[in-house]
C-alpha cells in the first residue's frame, strides 16, 4: 500500500478550509458536453497526472492519484470502445513510482517524448535515444540549474531522461523568483534548449515534444472518433489546442485555457468519471 501524500502548503491550497475536499457538482453544460462525447463508439479518455489525477503536493515523489480516480480510470478502461491514457510531463519511470498498479496500458511521459502503448499500437514509434550533442547539452543545462539550486534554499532539481526541472514550490517567494529569473537568463542563450514553465517549475528539455503532438498521434494510432483530455497546467494547453469540435477538453482549476469546459479541482474528477461511465452503460 502506498503512503498517503503530504498535503501541499502552497498558494494553490491556502484557499478556505475544506477546499481540498470540496466537490463541485457537474454543470449542465459540462454534463451535456460529456453526453455528446460519450455517444461516440470509440473514444480516448486521456488524463494528465499532477494537478489532475493527483492533487499538487510539495514534493513530486509524494504525489499519488486520488484512489477513487484511479479505480474509475481502470473501470473506464475496461469498457468496450474506451481507451484510457495518462499523459504526463513526468518521465514514465517517475510516473510508475507514484501511480499504484494497475496503470493504464497507454502512457505518455516527458510531455510526449516517451510513449508506451500495447504492442498492437506500437508500430511507428520508439523512444529515440538522445544524440551525443543532446546528451552534452543536457549535462550543460543541468550543471547550470544545479548551481542555481545550490544558491537558493529549498530550490530543488528533478532529473528526467531528456530534461531537468527546477522546482521552487518549497522555496520562499523571493528565492523562488530569483531562482526562476536566474534559470531563464542562464538557459535561454543555450541553443537547442526548450524551456517550459509549469506550476512552480521551470523545465529545460533538449527535446521538443509536447502533449498536443502526442495526443494527435494517439488519436491516429488508436483510430478513435473522439478524445477527452483533462489537464490543469500550462503545458496541457498544447493538448487542448489540438482538440476539434468532436472532442472535449476540460481544464482543471483557474487560468486561461483553450479547453471548452472547466472543473475546479482534482476532487471533481471522480464524479466526472462516474458520470461518463454511467453514460456509456
Ligand atoms: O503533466 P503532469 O503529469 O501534470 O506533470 C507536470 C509536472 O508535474 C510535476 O510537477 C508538479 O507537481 C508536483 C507534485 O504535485 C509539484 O510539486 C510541482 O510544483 C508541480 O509543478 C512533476 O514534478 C514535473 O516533472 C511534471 O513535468
Amino acid at each position: 500500500m502506498l503512503p498517503a501524500p503530504n498535503l501541499p502548503q502552497t498558494a494553490e491550497t491556502t484557499a478556505p478550509e475544506g477546499w481540498l475536499k470540496h466537490v463541485s457538482p457537474l454543470s449542465p453544460q459540462l454534463s451535456g458536453a460529456l453526453q455528446d462525447f460519450a455517444r461516440h463508439p470509440r473514444v480516448l479518455v486521456a488524463l494528465d497526472f499532477d494537478g489532475t489525477l493527483s492533487p499538487l503536493v510539495d514534493r513530486p515523489q509524494d504525489a499519488r492519484p486520488l484512489p477513487e480516480s484511479a479505480v474509475l480510470v481502470e473501470q473506464l478502461g475496461r469498457m468496450a470502445g474506451v481507451y484510457t491514457a495518462v499523459i504526463s510531463g513526468r518521465n514514465l519511470q517517475s510516473l510508475a513510482e507514484v501511480y499504484p498498479e494497475p496503470l493504464p496500458a497507454i502512457r505518455i511521459g516527458s510531455h510526449g517524448a516517451e510513449r508506451l502503448v500495447p504492442e498492437q499500437f506500437s508500430n511507428g514509434w520508439s523512444d529515440a535515444p538522445l544524440s551525443l550533442d543532446q546528451t552534452q547539452l543536457l549535462g550543460t543545462l543541468t550543471g547550470r540549474l544545479q548551481a542555481i539550486a545550490d544558491r537558493h534554499e529549498n530550490v530543488n532539481l528533478e532529473f528526467k531522461p531528456s530534461a531537468t526541472v527546477l522546482h521552487v514550490r518549497q522555496a520562499s517567494p523571493q528565492a523562488a523568483q530569483a531562482a526562476m529569473a536566474e534559470a531563464l537568463e542562464s538557459l535561454q542563450e543555450l541553443e537547442g534548449v526548450k524551456l517550459m514553465s509549469g506550476k512552480a517549475v521551470l523545465e529545460a528539455s533538449v527535446l521538443n515534444a509536447h502533449k498536443g503532438e502526442a495526443l494527435a498521434w494517439l488519436r491516429r494510432t488508436l483510430d478513435v472518433q473522439s478524445v477527452l483530455f483533462i489537464g490543469d497546467d500550462v503545458t496541457d494547453e498544447n493538448g487542448f489546442k489540438v482538440l476539434t469540435e468532436n472532442d472535449l477538453g476540460i481544464k482543471v482549476g483557474s487560468g486561461d485555457t483553450a479547453a471548452t469546459q472547466r472543473i475546479d479541482s482534482p476532487f471533481d474528477i471522480p464524479d466526472l468519471l462516474k458520470s461518463l461511465i454511467s453514460m456509456r452503460n
